[in-house]
């Protein structure tokens, strides 16, 4: 019988959006000889994606954003309340390392871990890191970094490049799309909004779409559940899905793909060497996906518009313009493929290994 007690054991605090859960989850999956435990927060996605994987454990913290009203007394009560509790987590488990993918978790996580001396990788997927990482990479024992460029925006921390995990799915061999009734040799446009949808994004493509279709190309769109239009339009070669599942085998089935810029979508399509035109969504915090997708229109990877200067007119011609140009959309895929890391996944695994072992 194995002595459960050498078993090293990981705390993985991730939580949110599937660009935060996916990379933890991929690399937890290269860490077989691990006993694992997640950290995260009730009502978020980790609640549907981790309990049949992993133990679970939850803390409020949406808490420590400022609001109005709530005072910052009383946001750093919930913090410390937050790193004690967490504190205890680590302690009566005698986990050994914790690995976070930011966001609002990981500032607990990473404090408390500090405080009794456990090692902490941080993973940033974002070109531009976000404010948590900025605040608290100094104390992480190695910030592991999606895009090389984020490296100069984290001056004080320790970091490694090491690109960002990929679901399961993207690593094997890819499979086929059977479940919808695109004809083999038919274009294929698809328009993924992040793991929310696109409601911006929905509208244009929606005003632009019909010429796509009346020149052949198909078209699936994957609108999330909180477009109200959805039913607007409609077509024998456009499919409209709320949420899709067998992303890997869509998106490399796919001639082009419309987009926002989250890191996820960005590292998948480098995954399948998919040409995209990139929209970054113009809310996001700090504005950093318009950095995730000038690093994939750098590289001649993507096209990239901003929402606030991409009219209907315009979305319609560029995409019948690249649906018409195969040699662009070949160099574009090729691009693509230069800017994937495949074994993200493995490389952050090996990084947790060395530091529980030195
Ligand atoms: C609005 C916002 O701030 N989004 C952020 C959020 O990404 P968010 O999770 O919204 O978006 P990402 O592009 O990173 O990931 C979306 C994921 O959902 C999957 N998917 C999507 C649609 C679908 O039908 N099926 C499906 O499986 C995609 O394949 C992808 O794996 O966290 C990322 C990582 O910090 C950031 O880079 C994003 O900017």
């Amino acid at each position: 019988m194995s002595n459960l007690s050498s078993v090293p054991k990981l705390l993985i605090a991730a939580s949110g959006t599937g660009g935060h859960l996916f990379p933890a989850i991929a690399t937890a999956e290269q860490l077989p000889e691990y006993q694992i435990e997640w950290l995260g927060v009730p009502d978020r996605l980790e609640t549907q994606l981790v309990p049949d994987r992993y133990p679970l454990h939850t803390i409020p913290v949406e808490g420590f954003q400022k609001r109005l009203g709530v005072s910052t007394l009383v946001i750093s009560g919930r913090l410390l309340a937050a790193i004690w509790q967490v504190r205890d987590l680590l302690q009566r488990g005698r986990f050994q390392a914790v690995l976070t993918t930011g966001g609002y978790i990981a500032a607990p996580a990473i404090a408390a871990a500090r405080l009794m001396g456990l090692p902490v990788v941080l993973h940033e997927s974002n070109a531009l890191p976000g404010k948590v990482t900025r605040s608290l990479s100094a104390w992480c024992s190695v910030v592991a970094i999606g895009f090389a460029e984020a490296a100069p925006y984290l001056p004080r921390a320790k970091t490694v490049h090491v690109g960002t995990p990929v679901r399961s799915q993207f690593r094997a061999a890819l499979s086929m799309i059977t479940d919808l009734p695109i004809p083999d040799n038919a274009p294929l446009i698809v328009v993924v909004g992040g793991s929310q949808g696109a409601v911006a994004v929905n509208q244009l493509v929606r005003r632009s779409a019909l010429a796509w279709l009346d020149a052949g190309a198909w078209l699936v769109h994957l609108t999330g559940d909180n477009d109200p239009d959805v039913k607007d339009f409609s077509h024998p070669q456009y499919l409209a899905l709320p949420f899709y599942n067998n992303m890997a085998g869509l998106l490399q089935r796919a001639t082009l793909v419309i987009s926002r810029a989250g890191s996820g979508t960005l590292t998948e399509l480098a995954a399948t060497h998919t040409p995209a035109i990139l929209i970054p969504y113009p809310y996001a915090a700090d504005n950093h996906q318009t950095y995730n997708a000038k690093v994939f229109a750098d590289a001649g990877a993507a096209l990239l518009f901003q929402q606030a200067e991409l009219t209907p007119e315009i979305l319609q011609s560029q995409v019948s313009h690249l649906l018409h140009s195969p040699h662009t959309l070949q160099q574009m895929a090729n691009r693509m493929a230069q800017l994937a890391i495949v074994d993200s996944a493995e490389r952050l695994a090996d990084l947790i290994r060395q530091l529980v072992n030195s």
